[in-house]
């Protein structure tokens, strides 16, 4: 699965926890003094319900294997921060940011946002969306009115999943946008490397010290992409391409803010490693096409619409997201080391 892991170990990790389909309570409590998640649809939990978007799934078949049924999680199920808190001992999963009372900032709130991107005018044509500039300001917002101290706020968790929407909602957009028209791919994937750094540096001054980054899946990989820019089969190499080269700049500053900033433990999660036949080890064997019902051209669920029975042997939930199988097996394998480096998630909370 991961390059300078091998693949046993993976299938071993992958394994326990396929095979659970869930997540064992932690018998250590708490293990971080409070848990922060940005990022886009991957991690939103709900932000987006209130935004004027298409973005927003607030409506079965979503939420069809979650306790309260759909919340905003672009998912079945759980999403990757609701297995990663349970994880890291907390006994609630994160709220989402829209709605969360003042106090939340000292136990953790979700600032994600479905469209979100590094870069301002990613996803204007979805309509409304939290930026992670914006998601940054909110979390400043939230920490100042609660006054969470400093000293506490160095001994959270913050986990990032930013950047798709980069590519497939700004880059690989047809018409070409101002930033395909300006930028080679690997002048994009630089461009947003430097926003990113920014934030980043803004966010350890913040308090941010134990940061786990998310990179890019193979989005080129996903049944929105190839049915759009792959030809229908296979994979869109290009797009493939585009994201390696954002993955490996990601890496390259993981490693210089863990070398510039002082008490800083960033690490980098690979999601791009790995391969549909990875999984079918675990009968989630169905890697080419969503698991709900999709409208031609669309990428998220027809609403009230038929989804497939086992949801477990499936990748993708929608033509974008994936199903809780897959999260939970993500989850589990950023928080024990399998597809992270230098730390494990489970290393920045103890
Ligand atoms: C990995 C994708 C991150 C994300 O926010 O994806 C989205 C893509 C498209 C839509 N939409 O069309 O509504 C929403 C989210």
């Amino acid at each position: 699965m991961v390059e300078g892991v091998s693949k046993a170990l993976w299938v071993i990790v992958a394994t326990v926890f396929v095979a659970a389909a869930a997540v064992l309570p932690t018998a250590r409590g708490q293990q971080a003094a409070c848990y922060f998640v940005f990022g886009d649809s991957v991690f939103d939990n709900g932000n987006n319900n209130v935004l004027n978007t298409v973005a927003k799934v607030n409506y079965p078949p979503y939420g069809i294997d979650y306790p309260l049924g759909p919340t905003g999680r672009f998912c079945n199920g759980r999403n990757i921060p609701d297995v990663i808190a349970e994880l890291a001992g907390f006994s609630d999963t994160i709220p989402p940011y829209a709605g969360a009372s003042a106090t939340q900032a000292n136990i953790g709130l979700n600032y994600a946002s479905g469209g979100g991107g590094i870069r301002e005018d990613t996803s204007q044509n979805l309509g409304e969306r939290i930026s992670l500039r914006r998601q940054i300001n909110n979390h400043l917002s939230a920490i100042t009115t609660a006054a969470v101290p400093r000293s506490k706020l160095r001994g959270c968790l913050y986990t990032i999943s930013i950047g798709s929407n980069d590519y497939l909602n700004n880059y690989f957009l047809q018409p070409p946008t101002a930033a395909r028209l300006a930028y080679t791919p690997d002048q994009f994937a630089k461009s947003l490397i430097l926003r990113y750094r920014i934030y980043m540096t803004e966010l350890h001054v913040l308090g941010a010290r134990n940061v786990a980054l998310f990179g890019l899946g193979k989005i080129g990989c996903t049944p929105r992409v190839v049915a759009s820019l792959g030809g229908g089969v296979g994979c869109a190499e290009e797009v493939n391409q585009a994201v390696a080269i954002f993955n490996t700049n990601l890496k390259a500053l993981v490693a210089d803010l863990n070398n510039q900033l002082p008490g800083a433990k960033f690490t980098f999660v690979d999601l791009f490693s790995g391969n549909a036949q990875d999984f079918a080890a675990f009968g989630i064997t169905v890697g080419d096409r969503a698991c709900c019902t999709v409208n031609p051209g669309e990428e998220l669920c027809a609403a009230n619409q038929p989804v497939c029975p086992d949801r477990t042997k499936y990748i993708f939930w929608d033509n974008v997201h994936t199903t809780e199988i897959i999260n939970a097996v993500v989850a589990n394998a950023a928080f024990n080391g399998a597809i992270t480096s230098p730390y494990s998630i489970s290393q920045l909370v103890n």
